[in-house]
């Protein structure tokens, strides 16, 4: 270790570990070393759990880099960045650890390395306090092709709390480079859709009573426009354990796409978990912004690294948001603004870095 690093305090703002992802992917895909103490110092259980450990090793294998400090429970960590890599790379969190989570980590290096990049992640796939797969697939997704990327995959195995055991393919093609997005007029709902599930023990008919409590809201809501909600019991095969829940989502006329999801506890109360989910949603359209309160953090890195100036309108800044831009900015020479509007949006534009991809040019002879 040469202390050549970037210092990152962990603790800052939100405190948990989305700074350590976004360190790391920025100084992955950068070639900044960097050092990162007091991780997650602002939760309960403070240091590293093992979807963060997995994160951080297939982050140093996509680089060819160097770790220190990478085990259980630690609050330290020292990451010297190689040079990215094309390939297949995988990794399990072993526990209901979030593959979405993992994905924020991989997706922004792949997107820079010099050839393909396949993923094989397991674990949680429909897991609390992270994004559900399905939101990864469909609303990160959106948003991400606006910047003029885009990934394909497979969802195999569905995995919940606490066992985890979800199995996701992801296939990424790198791009030149990420163009800038202006997503300022968030247009009116035109369609709604979304699928409740359930797995395991529990009953179809669950699925489908929280498919049609969804549905009955959101049509009354936003009538004449069309309103898809179907209910499912995932295939034996396809799922691990039990679980349920709901996630929903809508487009608008001008391309925006919002997410709204639940989860289902032990004991699974239909009512409540299909009224926290239209809640959501309905709370993300409300807001008058072009984007939900979850994308809003998802999208810095992505703003910070497209080639000029993004603008993106959307609601109240989240802690989360205030946190990568606090990230994005000390590990790049992105800077970010935020304006108040009138109408109690914020837009919030940055001018990126222009970040090219290193292409793997055929050798002379
Ligand atoms: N319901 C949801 N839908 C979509 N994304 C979500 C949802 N809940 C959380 N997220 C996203 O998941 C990420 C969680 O980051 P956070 O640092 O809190 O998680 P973490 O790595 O599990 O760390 P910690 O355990 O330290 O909280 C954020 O990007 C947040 O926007």
């Amino acid at each position: 270790m040469s202390g050549k690093e970037v210092d990152i305090d962990g603790s800052v703002l939100e405190g948990g570990g989305q700074i350590l992802r976004l360190a790391v992917s920025l100084s992955a895909i950068q070639q900044i070393p960097i050092r990162v103490n007091n991780i997650r110092a602002g939760r309960d259980k403070p240091g590293l759990r093992p979807q963060h450990l997995k994160g951080l090793e297939v982050a140093r294998d996509i680089c060819g880099g160097k770790l220190w400090g990478c085990s259980l429970q630690s609050t330290e960590i020292v990451f010297h960045p190689g040079h990215l890599l094309g390939g297949e790379f995988s990794a399990d969190t072993q526990t209901a650890g979030s593959v979405s989570l993992l994905i924020q980590v991989i997706l922004p290096c792949a997107l820079f390395s010099p050839s393909p990049v396949q993923l094989i992640l397991r674990g949680g796939t429909n897991a609390d306090m992270a994004p559900q797969i399905d939101y990864t697939v469909t609303v990160f997704k959106g948003v991400l092709e606006k910047f003029g990327a885009t990934f394909d995959g497979s969802i195999d195995k569905r995995g919940y709390f606490p066992r985890g055991g979800g199995l996701v393919r992801m296939n990424i093609n790198p791009v030149s480079h990420l163009q800038p997005v202006n997503l300022v007029d968030a247009g009116h709902v035109t369609r709604v859709w979304g699928r409740a599930f359930v797995a395991g023990s529990f009953n179809i008919q669950d699925a489908n009573k929280m498919a049609q409590l969804c549905q009955n809201q959101i049509q009354s809501t936003f009538e004449g426009i069309p309103v898809v909600i179907s209910g499912y019991k995932e295939h034996p095969q396809q799922a691990v354990g039990n679980g349920s829940g709901i996630n929903l989502f809508a487009e608008t006329s001008t391309g925006c796409i919002y997410g709204g999801s639940a989860l289902g506890k032990r004991h699974l109360n239909t009512q409540e978990v299909s009224a926290q989910a239209v809640s959501d949603l309905l709370g993300a359209i409300k807001c008058g912004g072009c984007v939900d309160s979850y994308i809003q953090d998802q999208m810095i890195i992505l703003m910070a690294l497209a080639d000029g100036m993004s603008r993106i309108k959307c609601g109240p800044l989240t802690l989360h948001t205030k946190t990568a831009i606090y990230i994005a900015e000390k590990l790049s020479k992105a800077r970010f603004h935020v304006e108040e509007c009138p109408d109690g949006t914020n837009l919030i534009s940055c001018e990126g870095i222009g970040m090219k991809a290193v292409s793997c040019s055929p050798m002379d002879f």
